[in-house]
């Protein structure tokens, strides 16, 4: 194909059903902290506030009983009263014998009451006439002095605590001071300056050519910025790298660093907003001063989606105002650039969808560049780039490797390529061998393995569940072969049975959709159809045939009754309310599940014709395990076909 096609989205290529998930499903959402410092420091005040009152009632001897005036009178004329102290009207005093508390429980001796000012005895000829001593100190001490000290201090000490806070939180934003507030400047903390040695370049990167070439001329023009400035020409101020998670973003940007030989500025963007209002713009504002005195440099910002997101939409959270006021920073400091100071700020994005406009506006990050998970000949490249310093064994072959992991990232085959390593040193080896990887591999791809002791009846029917799976998987014309089932416990599945195709695919038929959906109901149906129950086990598992479901007919147009229409937004701007008309989304709603419900049926309808097999694998599961992929078919006694799927 020579003509630039749009990138195609795929859904994830290598895919697994994941078994019973040990958790019974957990409430949805949850797990995310909460944001902004506003809170934490209300929190503070009110901890502060509430100890405060706590000591001060400790302190204040209130607990005498207040008792009516009545029985005040009472006692006085029984000349039980031995002293008392009086203030305007209100009077404490002591008793010479216990009573009874007419009001509260219990006796009392000391009291405290208060004569009505309609009262009309004689009270001072009362107390006098009974022998009552009136003093002139309290008989209730009410506040000690260090209770009187603590209240006339604790307006004080709450300022000091508070400023305390604030300024340990502005001190942790700005990496060592909080500017003029405690009297010392430091740099800001995301700086990271990379001397000349160790740098990581081009090299470094692989499987991902065509965005290096477009870095190219960033990396030329920040090697001869004055070459630039004497032609006028205005470099792109901006490059945003946009692409899912563990591609080398962040990489790239350090490789354009190293390439260009010029200093390197790394900040994350969440950083900015988990603090107090202002501070995340003060602090792009040092990190750009920093930049530009030693340009040409490159600022990496990672994540600019946590504070680039629209600007109408967002959940509105906490730090709405400080994502806001840091984005406005950024923005401005990026159009106060000439263009010839020789400051390229590169953000990196998995969600270049939901980003604010005013973002990718000329002048700002007018260069948007998608990195893409690499294909076989860029996993190859990848895998060798990783393994450079690892000694390989004869019988290691990378290019092998290499096509059996489509849609790995990067990130996972350099993590595969060390945990194979780590492998090799536990097992006394001093080289690491095909069989080393192979096990990391699995590791990577099915989670590493979980003792867990499962109670007979569940091993069974985790071994139906993956069964079902399997199956379906493997008598699905068109489907990825199954690669590997095991019913040992694996993060936080129960079993997992792991599909990969044979070559890379990038784009689905409906048949296929559909043969994945009724794979993955696979588990579910297996359940129903053996033990007539349906278990929380298969929650994964519907998340997926739900997902791919919705893209067939609200994204792909698979669907004749809500037509050839993009009627649904991915899911990440489906948050930002843009959705099709009500009448479209209850068509769509039916259609889904008219969908689910005959690929249910024909999952039910299969297992229930394959009965024998479906018992075959669920008992070599039961007795092994874990199957392989020539196992796995040779029990199922179905013939493995090669599919090999054009490459467009
Ligand atoms: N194309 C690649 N070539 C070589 N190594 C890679 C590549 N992509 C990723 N890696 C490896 O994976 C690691 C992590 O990648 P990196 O942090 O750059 O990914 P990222 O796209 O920035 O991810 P995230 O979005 O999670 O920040 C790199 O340090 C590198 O070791
Ligand atoms: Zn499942």
């Amino acid at each position: 194909m020579t003509h630039p096609a749009p990138p195609r989205k795929a859904p994830e290529p290598p895919w697994r059903t994941e078994g019973t998930p040990d958790e019974p499903p957990g409430p949805p959402g949850g797990g995310r902290r909460p944001r902004g410092g506003w809170w934490s420091l209300v929190l503070t005040a009110l901890v502060v506030y509430l100890i405060a009152n706590l000591v001060l009632s400790f302190f204040d001897g209130g607990d005498e009983p207040t008792i009516s005036y009545t029985e005040f009178s009472k006692q006085v004329d029984d000349g039980n009263v031995s002293k008392i102290y009086a203030k305007g009207d209100a009077i404490q005093g002591q008793l010479k014998k216990a009573r009874d508390n007419p009001e509260g429980d219990g006796t009392y001796t000391k009291f405290q009451t208060e004569r009505p000012t309609f009262a009309d005895d004689r009270l001072w000829a009362d107390l006098t006439k009974n022998g009552v001593t009136v003093t002139a100190e309290p008989v209730v001490q009410h506040r000690s002095f260090l209770a009187n000290l603590l209240i006339s201090l604790a307006p004080m000490l709450l300022l000091v605590v508070l400023w305390v806070v604030i300024a340990r939180r502005m001190r942790g934003a700005l990496g060592g001071g909080a500017g003029g507030m405690l009297g010392r400047k430091a740099p800001p903390k995301p700086v990271e300056l990379e001397p000349g040695k160790q740098r990581t370049t081009f090299a470094d990167v692989a499987g991902i050519d065509e965005v290096e070439g477009e870095l190219n001329d960033v990396v030329d023009f920040l090697k001869h910025p004055d070459a630039y400035r004497r032609l006028g020409a205005k470099m792109p101020r901006g490059v945003l790298l946009s692409g899912p998670p563990g591609t080398g973003k962040t990489l790239l940007a350090r490789a354009v660093a190293g390439e260009a030989g010029v200093p390197f500025f790394s900040a994350s963007a969440s950083e900015f907003i988990e603090m107090i209002v202002g501070v995340g713009a003060s602090r792009v504002r040092e990190l750009f001063a920093e930049a530009r005195k030693v340009a040409p440099s490159i600022i990496f910002i990672d994540e600019i989606d946590t504070i680039g997101r629209a600007r109408s939409g967002g959940s509105g959270v906490g730090g709405h105002d400080e994502r806001e006021q840091t984005l406005n920073q950024i923005l401005t400091e990026m159009d106060g650039f000439s263009g010839a100071e020789g400051v390229v700020v590169i953000a990196a994005t998995n969600r270049a969808d939901i980003l604010d406009p005013a973002l990718t506006r000329p002048g700002r990050f007018d260069r948007v560049v998608t990195v893409s998970p690499p294909d076989r000949g860029g996993r190859a490249a990848i895998l060798r780039i990783h393994t450079r310093e690892i000694p390989l064994a004869d019988d290691v072959d990378l290019e092998q490797l290499a096509a059996t992991t489509p849609g790995m990232t990067g990130a996972e085959l350099a993590n595969l390529a060390n945990e194979a390593a780590l492998l090799a040193v536990k097992r006394r080896q001093d080289r690491v061998t095909a069989a080393d990887l192979s096990d990391a591999l699995e590791k990577v791809q099915l989670g590493a393995e979980r003792p867990l002791v499962m109670p007979e009846e569940e091993r069974r029917r985790t071994a139906y569940h993956e069964s079902g799976h399997a199956l379906l998987g493997m008598l699905q014309p068109g489907a990825d072969p199954v690669r590997k089932i095991t019913i040992v416990p694996r993060g936080r599945a129960l079993g997992v049975t792991l599909s990969t195709p044979d070559a890379d695919r990038y784009a689905y038929t409906e048949e296929y959709l559909r043969g994945r959906i009724i794979g993955a109901l696979g588990g579910m149906a297996a359940e129903h159809v053996v033990y007539g129950v349906v278990t929380t086990g298969s929650e994964s598992d519907l998340e997926q045939v739900t997902r791919l479901a919705r893209g067939m007919v609200g994204r792909w147009g698979m669907s004749e009754r809500v037509g050839r229409l993009s009627a649904l937004p991915d899911d990440a701007q489906q948050a930002y309310g843009l959705a099709a008309a009500p009448g479209t989304l209850d068509a769509i709603d039916a259609e889904m599940r008219r969908i689910v419900d005959a690929c249910y049926e024909e999952a039910c309808r299969k297992l229930r014709e394959n009965r024998g097999r479906l018992d075959a694998l669920a008992g070599a599961l039961l007795d092994g395990e874990t199957l392989d992929e020539a196992d796995a078919y040779r029990i199922a006694g179905v013939t493995r076909l090669r599919v090999d799927t054009p490459r467009p």
